[in-house]
């Protein structure tokens, strides 16, 4: 857990032009899933391009504490010897997630149809976020809670010894919420049906299918409606995780506010569900072209070309947006920074409720550099000042969220003065090698 250690003060200097390759490292979301549902196989998964960011890490050790084999080969490629669906050992010591959402709901979710007793932390940001949202409908598998007030961390469930399956509506957009549902789903007997309005990324589906589960979804009047039958044998895979779009999101948006920039970044996974910054970015103006469009794994996938934009205009970015690409909102406010007019983003209050509350932490940072940012519950309103008017020279709190520390070091890159950070060691629970790779593409990061 990175939480406590001594925080890292960086700063990002304006940059001459980037170019270059970023190879940007594998996906966070699938990272998790590989592992977790590797540790409920019987047999070995073997899993290459995973994600060695914190967050992962902390999963990898959990799945180890439930009694499953983790192995690291070679860096990415990693082997998980499964226990099978209901094989969870009780964990003798404490849980520790770190800084990561996705991996404690999903974790919980995976163990409460399983008759044992888990104990949950994380560090000083996960443990303020809200848990109820998964320990409810785990609630009604059977499943008991208790944290601390407000459905904090640290927390204890009593997993279900007699599960029954549900019939659950997500009440928010959220695919860990659902996803915990579904994992727990794996062991209660019959049928468990998970119904989102709005849809959210959908690796959990698609991987609880290729590992053999039978898992339906139908487009329908009240939504999306996912039917899991319960209590299959998983069959372990060989699975590529494909490269993060959340992370490629960095080097994108640096190349478009940076003068001069040509940058490629290979292989991103276009998956609709998550592809919704590049798509708003292309909306706005960016040089943003999707090269060698191929189909990989089933998913779509393009190596995507970025270059200098100076002629960004602000836009609305409509709520129905929101879920495809809701840990893009921060890198997309710096974007409109350097944009002509008013960038309008609704619909998204999730973010308040992530890391950090991201609207809040951005519009402190950015007002902070000089640009005009004005916020409601759910929606935030950028100014931009236009290619070459932000004056930056604002030293930002990074509240221990990784995209909140990158966001602003992408700013500092296209300001008249540079952007500090006074704790960029975030960065390292879900994109590790952020620094060398910019510095690569030609970036002046430095650590103070
Ligand atoms: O399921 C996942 O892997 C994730 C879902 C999203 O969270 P919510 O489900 O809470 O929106 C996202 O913000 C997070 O980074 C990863
Ligand atoms: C919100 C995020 O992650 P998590 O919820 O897993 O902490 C993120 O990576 O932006």
């Amino acid at each position: 857990m990175f939480g406590h250690a001594t925080p890292i003060r960086m700063t990002s200097h304006k940059s001459g032009p980037l170019s270059g390759q970023a190879d940007v490292p594998g996906d966070k979301s699938i990272s998790h899933r590989s592992l977790i549902l590797g540790a409920l196989a019987v047999g070995e998964t073997v899993i290459t391009g995973l994600l060695e960011g914190e967050d992962v890490l902390d999963t990898a050790r959990a799945m180890r504490a439930f009694g499953a084999e983790v192995t690291r080969d070679e860096a990415g490629t990693w082997h998980v010897h499964g226990v099978g669906v209901g094989g969870f050992c009780e964990p003798e010591n404490v849980i520790d997630c770190g800084n990561s959402g996705t991996g404690v709901r999903l974790i919980m979710g995976a163990m409460a149809t399983c008759p044992i007793t888990a104990t949950f932390t994380g560090d000083a940001s996960l443990n303020k976020r809200p848990m109820a949202r998964v320990t409810d409908p785990l609630a009604l598998f059977g499943a008991q809670a208790v944290g601390r007030t407000g459905g904090r961390l640290p927390m204890t469930i009593v997993g279900a010894a007699n599960p029954v399956p549900v019939r659950y509506t997500v009440p928010v957009p959220s695919a860990q919420v659902k996803s915990a549902v579904l994992f727990a789903g794996l062991n209660a007997p019959g049928q468990t049906v998970v119904i989102e309005q709005e849809a959210t990324r959908d690796h959990t589906e698609r991987m609880l299918a290729g590992f053999g589960a039978e898992i339906v979804t139908q487009e329908t009047d009240e939504g999306r409606v996912i039917t899991l039958t319960g209590q299959p044998e998983l069959i372990p895979q060989t699975i590529v995780v494909p490269r993060d779009p959340s992370s490629a999101a960095f080097p994108v948006c640096a190349a478009i506010i940076t003068p001069g920039s040509d940058v490629l970044v290979p292989n991103i996974g276009l998956n609709p569900t998550r592809a919704g910054l590049f798509t708003t970015l292309r909306e706005m103006g960016a040089d943003l072209s999707y090269e060698n469009p191929r189909e990989e794994g089933g998913e779509p996938v393009a190596d995507l070309r970025a270059r200098f934009s100076p002629d960004l205009k602000g836009i609305e970015v409509p709520p129905a947006r929101a879920a495809s690409m809701i840990d893009e909102y921060p890198v997309l406010s710096v974007v409109a920074g350097f944009a002509q007019g008013k960038t309008v983003m609704l619909g998204v209050k999730e973010l308040r409720v992530k890391e950090s509350d991201r609207i809040e932490a951005m519009a402190a940072g950015l007002r902070a550099g000089g640009v005009e940012v004005e916020d409601g519950p759910d929606w935030w309103i950028v100014t931009g000042l236009g290619h070459g008017n932000v004056p930056g020279g604002q030293t930002c709190a990074s509240h221990l969220d990784h995209r909140i520390a990158m966001s602003f070091m992408v700013m500092g890159m296209a300001t008249q003065s540079p952007v500090s950070v006074d704790d960029a060691g975030p960065i390292a629970t879900s994109f590790p090698i952020f620094e060398d790779l910019m510095a690569g593409l030609g970036a002046d990061i430095r650590r103070d």
